[in-house]
């Protein structure tokens, strides 16, 4: 078969690569190799980035893409999932990538370890590489804390460093998530020296029915006037938390009409989306239609 680089010609569906939240984000303890011990519940959402694949013949790995210009191609996550999965398996042929990013980046909605994640699921699927999920896994973690949820597709309760994960449904409410025109960096916010870090260890079935709440926000709230006034303005319309470490904020509504309406009187000045929670992603829905 004749090979092309054109993605017009592509007649496949895209591999979506969604966000996910943090329902709830607790920082338990710090751990020798300064990483930090978490208790968290991760939701996927319908807001999604999308890649398209074409698998050549040729080693090469080559990611056609709409961030370059903010992230070089070296720092890639999905060009580093490529490279790790062929090193893996010794893959002889490779791949042309497109990137379609829709997900805020430094947003804390886990754009960056989606994609990866993605990346590692679809080529393996398209290389016929066979490499267990298990395994997948456990090369995304190398990349990136949150890699291995989105290589599971189940929501889940995570502890660890967010790796150890028992699936979980929580109810799959509809969210306006507002988008602070702010980058917050994963790593500033876990060296800050004001970070709450000895939340005490609870059992989950505990954790599900409590209140939830999220220890980066009053540090990311404080740091950043931006993230501060989005959630003054979403609490007026529905119980709203940060995800991650920031800077994204989400509303939780029953409806979607309610969410929806209260997108409509976003002021000006602020950015946002509604979506829909979702405790089986988009990719392993994907993946089934295979
Ligand atoms: C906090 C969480 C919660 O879902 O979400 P985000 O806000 O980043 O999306 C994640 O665990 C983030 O995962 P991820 O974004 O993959 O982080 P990584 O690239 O692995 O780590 C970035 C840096 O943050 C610090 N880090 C990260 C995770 C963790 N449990 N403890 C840490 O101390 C480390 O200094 C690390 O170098
Ligand atoms: N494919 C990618 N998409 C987004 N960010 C990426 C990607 N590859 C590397 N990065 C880097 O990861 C950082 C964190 O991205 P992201 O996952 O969107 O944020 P967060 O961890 O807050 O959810 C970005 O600022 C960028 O430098």
């Amino acid at each position: 078969m004749k090979s092309t680089n054109s993605r017009k010609l592509m007649t496949s569906p895209s591999w979506p690569a969604p966000a996910k939240l943090n329902l709830f984000l607790h920082v338990t303890g710090q751990r020798d190799d300064g990483y930090h011990e978490l208790q968290t519940l991760f939701q996927f959402i319908d807001h999604c980035d999308y890649l398209d694949f074409h698998i050549t013949n040729t080693s090469d790995l080559i990611l056609h893409s709409t961030i370059s210009d903010s992230v070089a191609d070296s720092d890639n996550l999905i060009l580093k999932a490529a490279k790790s999965l062929k090193r893996y398996t010794q893959y002889e042929g490779g791949a042309h990538i497109w990137l379609d990013k829709l997900l805020p980046m430094g947003g804390g909605l886990g754009g960056g370890s989606s994609d990866a994640a993605t990346t590692l699921v679809a080529l393996n699927a398209l290389w016929k590489t066979n490499v267990p999920p298990s395994k997948l896994a456990e090369i995304g973690l190398a990349l990136g804390a949150d890699v291995p949820v989105f290589i599971n597709g189940l929501s889940a309760f995570a502890e660890g460093v967010g790796d150890k994960l028992i699936a979980v449904q929580p109810t799959e409410l509809w969210y306006l998530v507002i988008v602070p025109d702010v980058h917050v960096s994963t790593k500033d916010i876990f060296q800050h020296p004001d970070l709450p870090r000895n939340t005490p260890k609870l059992d989950m079935s505990r954790l599900m029915t409590q209140q939830w709440s999220n220890d980066c926000q009053k540090l990311v709230t404080t740091k950043h006037p931006q993230v501060a006034n989005a959630l003054s303005w979403l609490v007026e319309y529905a119980p709203s938390r940060m995800t991650g470490t920031g800077a994204c904020v989400f509303g939780e509504f029953t409806h979607s009409q309610q969410a929806l309406d209260a997108l409509a009187k976003l002021p000006a000045d602020m950015r946002g989306f509604v979506a829909k929670g979702m405790n089986k992603s988009p990719l392993a829905i994907r993946l089934e239609q295979l």
